[in-house]
């Protein structure tokens, strides 16, 4: 795999070291905007109460009315500043991070789905990232404002009275640590049961949905759907139980700024009645307190919600180490002669391009597992370049295994897969050594052409027309509204399923690889489409070698192997003649596949 700049060092803290600069100026202004809001209150407070006493000449008020107006407008742009500048390093941050996982599980994206089949790995982990934004946003950052404020409060406060500064102190430590710690320690327990509980209903959910028919036939839709409910009610009350748990926290932390607020009215009363302060000053101080106790609130919130970014943390990580050590795994099981013949990436390329798609399986063995069975047991087969080999045999034969050993989704127990001579290896050699043309090729949401183009993005137009003639679909395309700038979306269902086939056939056409792998291509086609669309693949892949996994013996005549496989291992071989001249089995199931012989 290849190294990531914070490979190794986890999701969290190397990003907070990277935008360090840029996440403490966020803090800071943060700080300063509470600070300014504080300050707003301060001075409106302390100008009502002039106002109330009826100054004689309006410039009596004059500077608390200015500075009320500086407050106020400082704060919504500081505000906005420091909604710029945390946003910008959360999203920057974010898709490093994005990048960091695409080259994580890119390059074993085919061994991942051959051996586990988890095609929503991507989408799950994305999601994660998307949480990972706002550990920043909603959690790191408040935090720290939140901490700056409480300082810089603390050294006023020391300024004017330090007694009360330390009473304040402990005050304020309480609502910004131990309240928080508290409520997360009490709602650990409750948010495992919740995940536990709703994971349960997912489960059963996605697997009633899988076997939805099943159900349906036997008639267990009822039994299901109490059990689910029941589930799901399970799942609530646990649900319910943390929303009360969070209410009651934030009652309590409202409570304590009530009671914040009363203790700093009583002590600038006791200010007052020692003439130390105009008694016009004892609103700003109940006021300011609002604004300052209220950011240690939301910072305490935010710490109750840390063990959800704690979850996506973990699942980033495991997934990265799974991953890695999958790779790590399959590279152990290259051959050794990879490393002895010390053949370089562009030897191999050159040597590939003089000898194209000359295969070669030597004795190849592969099993899932230690304990399973072997899927596929010494398989030897020589393809040629331009040579033509067709698979079949039953479910579970071992066909799509051996496939997946062929173009190196999976490295085999024992034996080895060459192409012209080089060991098919992981890391994407095989992308520009196989072509696959499978059952349901996608179609995407964008026009003709582009569909075709994916095969090779920098074609150009000519060129697409061209594979397109090739594969029978000019005239059609040419009668579409807006000919090869016709969107999908809008042309789908016009598309059939034949044509759709042949679309990606142009597509492999244009990708140009040596060797092309059809995974029964012509699957639930009607008989005559599947025969032109058989005869149309082997005129325009003349050439390519061409391996075939196929159900049905039609078109056998045109391979040069035909293969039978059984429980992993080849129970009959040769050419089409050879086969119904020596195998009666053969020629009892090509006579079943055309009844009319
Ligand atoms: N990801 C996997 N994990 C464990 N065992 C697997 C996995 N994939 C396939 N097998 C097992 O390997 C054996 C060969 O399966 P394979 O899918 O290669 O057969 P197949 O001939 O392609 O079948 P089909 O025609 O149904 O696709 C089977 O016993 C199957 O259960």
């Amino acid at each position: 795999m290849r190294a990531t700049d914070n490979n190794s060092q986890g999701w969290f803290l190397p990003y907070l070291k990277q935008y360090f600069w840029a996440f403490l100026a966020a803090a800071l202004l943060g700080a300063l905007s509470i600070g300014c809001a504080g300050a707003l209150l301060f001075t409106s407070g302390h100008l009502i109460t002039r106002s109330a006493l009826k100054p004689e000449n309006i410039l009596m008020v004059y500077v608390p009315i200015v500075l009320v107006r500086t407050f106020g407008f400082s704060k919504a742009v500081i505000q906005y500043l420091e909604l710029l500048v945390g946003h910008d390093a959360a999203l920057r941050l974010v898709s490093r991070m994005r990048v960091r996982l695409y080259r994580a599980v890119e390059p074993q994206a085919l061994m991942i789905r051959s051996k586990f089949r988890t095609g929503d790995l991507l989408g799950l982990l994305a999601e994660d990232i998307e949480q990972l934004q706002n550990i920043y946003l909603k959690l790191v950052l408040p935090a720290l404002s939140a901490l700056l404020i409480y300082a810089a409060g603390i050294l006023a406060l020391g300024w004017m009275d330090g007694t009360f500064a330390l009473l304040m102190a402990l005050y304020g430590g309480f609502l910004l640590f131990i309240a928080p710690a508290i409520s997360l320690w009490t709602s650990l327990a409750k948010r495992r049961t919740f995940k536990q509980e709703r994971s349960k209903a997912y489960q059963e959910l996605t697997d009633a949905l899988f076997g939805m028919s099943d159900l349906v036939l036997s008639g267990r839709t009822g039994h299901f759907l109490s059990a689910f409910t029941q589930q799901h009610k399970r799942a609530a009350m646990v649900e319910n139980s943390l929303r009360r748990n969070e209410w009651r926290s934030h009652w309590l932390a409202q409570c304590l700024v009530g009671g914040g607020i009363v203790t700093m009215t009583v002590w600038a009363g006791g200010l007052v009645a020692q003439g130390r302060i105009e008694a016009t000053w004892l609103a700003s101080f109940a006021l300011v307190t609002f604004p300052l106790l209220d950011a240690f609130v939301r910072a305490g919130e935010a710490v109750v919600h840390a063990p959800e970014y704690q979850d996506s943390l973990r699942r980033l990580k495991d997934s990265e180490k799974d991953t890695s050590a999958f790779a790590a795994r399959t590279d152990a099981k290259q051959p050794a002669a990879d490393d002895a013949a010390d053949t370089t990436k562009e030897q191999a390329a050159a040597q590939r391009l003089s000898h194209g798609g000359n295969l070669l399986l030597n004795n190849v063995s592969y099993r899932y597992a230690a304990t399973q069975d072997w899927s596929v047991r010494n398989i030897s087969l020589h393809v040629p370049q331009g040579g033509k080999v067709a698979l079949l045999g039953r479910s579970g034969a071992g066909k799509s295994t051996l496939l997946n050993l062929i173009q190196g989704a999976l490295q085999p127990d024992e034996g080895s897969v060459t192409v012209a001579g080089v060991p098919v290896s992981t890391g994407g050699a095989y992308s520009s050594l196989f072509a696959v043309l499978n059952q349901q090729p996608y179609l995407f949401d964008t026009t003709v052409a582009n569909n075709i183009r994916l095969g090779r993005p920098d074609a150009t137009l000519d060129e697409v027309r061209a594979v397109t003639e090739q594969v029978g679909l000019g005239t059609l395309i040419d009668s579409l509204p807006e000919g090869y700038d016709t969107r999908m979306q809008e042309t789908g269902l016009r598309f059939s399923g034949g044509e759709r086939q042949r679309i990606a056939l142009a597509r492999i056409l244009l990708q140009n690889h040596p060797i092309v792998l059809l995974d029964e291509p012509t699957v639930g086609l009607d008989p005559l489409t599947e025969h032109e669309l058989m005869q149309t693949m082997f005129r325009v892949l003349e050439g390519k070698t061409l391996i075939w996994i196929t159900h049905h013996l039609t078109g056998m005549k045109h391979m040069d192997e035909v293969i039978f496989m059984e429980q992993g291992t080849i129970s009959m071989r040769g050419s089409h003649d050879e086969l119904w001249r020596e195998h009666t089995r053969y020629r009892h199931l090509y006579k079943l596949d055309h009844p009319s012989l």
